[in-house]
C-alpha cells in the first residue's frame, strides 16, 4: 500500500467515526436553522467569520445565501467579515488582530441579526470577540466549534460542537452542517416548494 493509500484509509475511518456521531447534534442544528430563518424572514441578515479554512467556510456560507445554494429563491442578505482586506488591515493595524471581526460586528450587527463564528479550536480570540460584540448588540450568536467547544461555545446562544478533535475533520463536519442550514433556509424561501 502506498503512503497516500494508508492515509486515505485512516482518514476515511476517522471521518466516518466523527460523522457517525453527528446525529447527536440534531437539536442544536435545528435551533441554528430556526435562528437563521427567523433572522432572514424578519428582515435581518447573517454575518459570518473564521480564520484560515474556517474563513473559507464563512465565505462559502455567505455566498450560498447571496448567490444560490440549490433551489431558486431570492438572494438573501449575508456578509462574510473575512473578505474586506481594507477593513481587516486597518482594524488589525490600528487596533488589534483580535478586533478584526468584532469591530465590523459593532458597525453592522442590528438586533435580530445572526452572527456565525467558526473556530475549530473554539478559542480564536477574534471569533470569540465577534460573538461577544454581536450578543451585546442584540444579535443571535451561533458558534461552530470542535467537540471541546472552547470560549466560542461559551459565548454563543447556539453551539455546534463537531464531534472530533482534529481540525480537518471538524472543518468537514462544519461545512456539512452549513449545507444542512442552507437546505433548511432554502425551504423557507424557495419559489417552488415541490422541488
Ligand atoms: O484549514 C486549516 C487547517 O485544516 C487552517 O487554515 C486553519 O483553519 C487555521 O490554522 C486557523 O487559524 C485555525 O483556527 P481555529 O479553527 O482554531 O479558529
Ligand atoms: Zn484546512
Amino acid at each position: 500500500m502506498t503512503a497516500a493509500e494508508t492515509h486515505l484509509q485512516q482518514y476515511i475511518a476517522r471521518h466516518q467515526e466523527a460523522l457517525n456521531r453527528l446525529p447527536e447534534l440534531a437539536p442544536q442544528v435545528s435551533a441554528a436553522a430556526l435562528a437563521c430563518v427567523q433572522a432572514l424572514t424578519g428582515g435581518g441578515k447573517l454575518l459570518t467569520c473564521g480564520n484560515g479554512g474556517s474563513a473559507a467556510d464563512a465565505q462559502h456560507f455567505a455566498a450560498e445565501l447571496t448567490g444560490r445554494y440549490r433551489r431558486e429563491r431570492r438572494p438573501l442578505p449575508a456578509i462574510a467579515l473575512t473578505t474586506d482586506s481594507s477593513a481587516l488591515t486597518c482594524i488589525g493595524n490600528d487596533y488589534a488582530f483580535e478586533e478584526v471581526f468584532a469591530r465590523q460586528a459593532q458597525a453592522l450587527v442590528q438586533p435580530g441579526d445572526v452572527l456565525v463564528g467558526i473556530t475549530t479550536s473554539g478559542n480564536s480570540r477574534n471569533v470569540v470577540r465577534a460573538l461577544q460584540v454581536a450578543r451585546e448588540r442584540g444579535g443571535v450568536t451561533i458558534a461552530f466549534t470542535g467537540e471541546g467547544g472552547g470560549e466560542a461555545a461559551a459565548h454563543a446562544d447556539i453551539a455546534l460542537r463537531a464531534p472530533s478533535t482534529r481540525t480537518a475533520h471538524i472543518q468537514e463536519l462544519h461545512i456539512l452542517m452549513i449545507h444542512v442550514l442552507c437546505e433548511t433556509i432554502d425551504d423557507a424561501f424557495v419559489e417552488d416548494p415541490t422541488v
